[in-house]
């Protein structure tokens, strides 16, 4: 089943586009990382899908049906946007009777336990809690409303290490035990390895490359060897990022195919380098050889 299938959506604002032609399916049951450069569309991306934003362009439906058409869709969907909004004049315990309230799903236990585990005041007004526990508390309403799709926006920003690390594994027994999917963005890459097993990198308001992590992981290499013009790679070898100087070339490359050319000296990627790969080299190409120093 696919929880998210954006079809060329696009969002302008006066005259510069946000996100621009965006085309993109995420499965049922998957932990997806959405990263990319700062401005990429990431925010925009996340707003369309809660049906906080409407699209300028394009078509987007989310767990099979419109972001934003009525109170069964947004049941559906759970969203902690980027600045963890909460109510300041209510204190944490009226947060978790509004959840109870507004969510046909909500999972009281839960919500009680997590904010009893992170050690907030149940009597203390929203406006007066630290940016970290505000977030905790945005994010538990997120959990315990117990959607079918949630969509967290740089959750883990506000928080310490150790309220991080316990927060990715409260998400983890989600997805495992109530089926959950998630998508996340962060600039927080080693984060997102640990959970993650789908990513999505975005650069330039558009989706560089979409696959799952084990896949990506596969079929990128590090290939370095004699200077040597890109036009000579096999079609089936799609570059990433080419660095020459003037006797070596080193590229990165996606193939399905093993590689066998013994010229090259093949390394691997991890999910960092890949990632800096595609956002530091924002358009797919074959340069003509030249010297990088
Ligand atoms: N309300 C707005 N009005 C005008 N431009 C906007 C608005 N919101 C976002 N933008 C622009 O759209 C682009 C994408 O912004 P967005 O917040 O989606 O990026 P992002 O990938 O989430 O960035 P970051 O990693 O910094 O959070 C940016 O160039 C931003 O300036």
């Amino acid at each position: 089943m696919t929880v998210l299938r954006a079809q060329g959506v696009g969002k302008k604002y006066n005259r510069k586009w946000a996100l621009a032609g965006c085309t993109l399916e995420i499965d049922a049951g998957h932990v997806t990382g959405l990263v990319g450069p700062n401005g990429a569309g990431k925010s925009t991306l996340l707003n369309i899908a809660s049906g906080m934003l409407r699209p300028t362009t394009g078509t987007i439906e989310v767990c099979g049906g419109v972001p934003g058409s009525g109170p069964a869709q947004l049941a559906k969907v759970g969203y902690v946007a980027q600045n963890t909004p909460v109510y300041s004049g209510l204190t944490v315990d009226e947060h978790l009777r509004l959840g109870a309230r507004l969510n046909p799903g909500w999972d009281h236990d839960l919500a009680a336990k997590r904010v009893e585990r992170i050690g907030l005041d149940p009597k203390q007004q929203a406006g007066k809690l630290s940016g970290g526990q505000r977030a905790q508390l945005a994010l538990t309403l997120g959990i315990a409303k117990r959607p079918e799709l949630l969509l967290l926006d740089e959750p883990v920003a506000a928080l310490d290490p150790l309220a991080r690390r316990e927060f990715l594994q409260d998400l983890m027994e989600a997805v495992a035990e109530h089926g959950l999917s998630v998508v996340l963005s962060s600039h927080l890459v080693a984060d997102l390895e640990r959970v993650c097993d789908h990513l999505v990198v975005l650069v330039d308001s558009q989706v560089r490359v979409a696959d799952d992590v084990e896949h990506l992981l596969a079929t990128h290499h590090r290939l370095s060897g004699p200077r040597r013009d890109l036009d000579t790679l096999p079609a089936d070898q799609q570059v990433v990022s080419a660095r020459h100087t003037d006797r070596q070339t080193t590229v990165v490359v996606r193939s399905d195919a093993p590689i066998l050319d013994p010229v090259w000296t093949v390394g691997e990627l991890t999910l960092e380098d890949l990632v800096l790969e595609y956002m530091s080299n924002p358009v797919t190409v074959r340069p003509a050889l030249e010297v990088l120093r």
